[in-house]
């Protein structure tokens, strides 16, 4: 039997704002993949990957999961006694979520009930993304276990708030002007931090109050006008959100990404938004002509996710 693989996810909207109450989408990204396999651990990438697994065991054991999601620790840690590490080439700390794909695929190889991705009811979709924020938390504290659940399930997903999601169906790409990318910020980032950030904000009134009034309405009708694809709305909300993540996610924008950020802003060629906590890794860009972005952007690595 060959391991079941678990992509990375990008989160195209909702960071931060999900872990509050907005609508959030998300879509898994083949172009990155882990497994869980055994070894002879000889490769410090290996080595590394199963001491890894080893201190996350130990909390998987003091995790108190509700019966019906129960998982069969005393397996994984044999397990991992004999060898096992998650192979994958997923990048750590990239906002890709390297954590999430392997929370989901402890999860399918050792929880006790198997449930089957493809015909989970709604109901149990909730309660599988709670459990997997319990069990992601581990990586970075508070999570909203989307990224694990995006893996699981490996489809995209709408979060219509903290009490309802579903899967969604994305539009067809098609060979236009117009792109989704990814800019490689140069760095790694902890979303740990980020998200005591982001608490810290929180405890302010004004903050809270544009976070929901600003933010949170942007947010939603960006995902609202993209699967309806009507651009206009879409780019014209893409921007208020791209500045006011400029202005109140400053400690998430990588510095290397500031001033292309700000370009983007003036001179309405592209517009950038967070992918995932920040603080390093990949930072999304949204064109409607992706030769002249690419031009503005010279010099930054760039992947094309998806074409309008
Ligand atoms: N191949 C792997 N083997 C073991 N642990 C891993 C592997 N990939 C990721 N992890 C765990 O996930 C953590 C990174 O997760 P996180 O900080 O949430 O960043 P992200 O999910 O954005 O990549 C790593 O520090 C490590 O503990
Ligand atoms: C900041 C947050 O909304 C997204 C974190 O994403 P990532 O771990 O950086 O991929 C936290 C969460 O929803 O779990």
């Amino acid at each position: 039997m060959t391991n079941p693989l678990f992509y990375a996810k990008i989160i195209l909207f909702g960071e931060y704002g999900m872990i509050e109450d907005s609508q959030g989408l998300v879509v898994p990204y083949s172009f990155y993949k882990g497994t869980l396999k055994f070894s002879d651990l000889s490769s410090e990438f290996e080595l590394k990957s199963n001491r890894h697994l080893q201190k996350y065991s130990e909390f998987l054991t003091a995790l108190d999961l509700s019966d019906d999601f129960k998982l069969d620790i005393e397996s994984f840690k044999n397990d991992i006694s004999n060898g096992l590490f998650f192979d994958s080439n997923i990048p750590q700390g990239y906002g890709v979520g390297s954590s999430g794909a392997l929370v989901a695929a402890i999860f399918e190889k050792y929880s006790i009930s198997k449930l089957n991705p493809e015909n989970i009811s709604k109901n149990n979709l909730k309660k599988l993304k709670a459990v997997f924020g319990e069990m992601e938390s581990y990586f970075h504290g508070k999570s909203s276990g989307m990224d694990p659940l995006i893996c699981y399930m490996n489809l995209p997903i709408l979060i219509e708030n903290k009490e309802n999601l579903d899967r969604v169906n994305i539009p067809e790409g098609e060979e236009g002007k117009g792109a989704i990318f990814l800019i490689d910020s140069g760095i790694t980032g902890e979303t740990g931090p980020m998200i005591q950030i982001f608490f810290e904000k929180m405890k302010t009134e004004g903050f809270r109050k544009t976070l929901k009034e600003e933010f949170i309405r942007y947010n939603n009708a960006c995902i609202e006008s993209f699967l309806k694809k009507d651009m206009n709305p879409f780019f014209r909300n893409l921007k208020k959100l791209s500045h006011w993540a400029y202005e109140h996610f400053r400690p998430m924008i990588p510095e290397s990404i500031f001033n292309i950020w700000k370009k983007g802003l003036d001179s309405n060629a592209y517009y950038l938004k967070l992918c995932g906590s920040g603080g390093g890794g990949y930072i999304l860009g949204f064109t409607k002509d992706y030769a002249k972005a690419e031009k503005m952007l010279e010099g930054f690595q760039k992947e094309v996710i998806y074409r309008f």
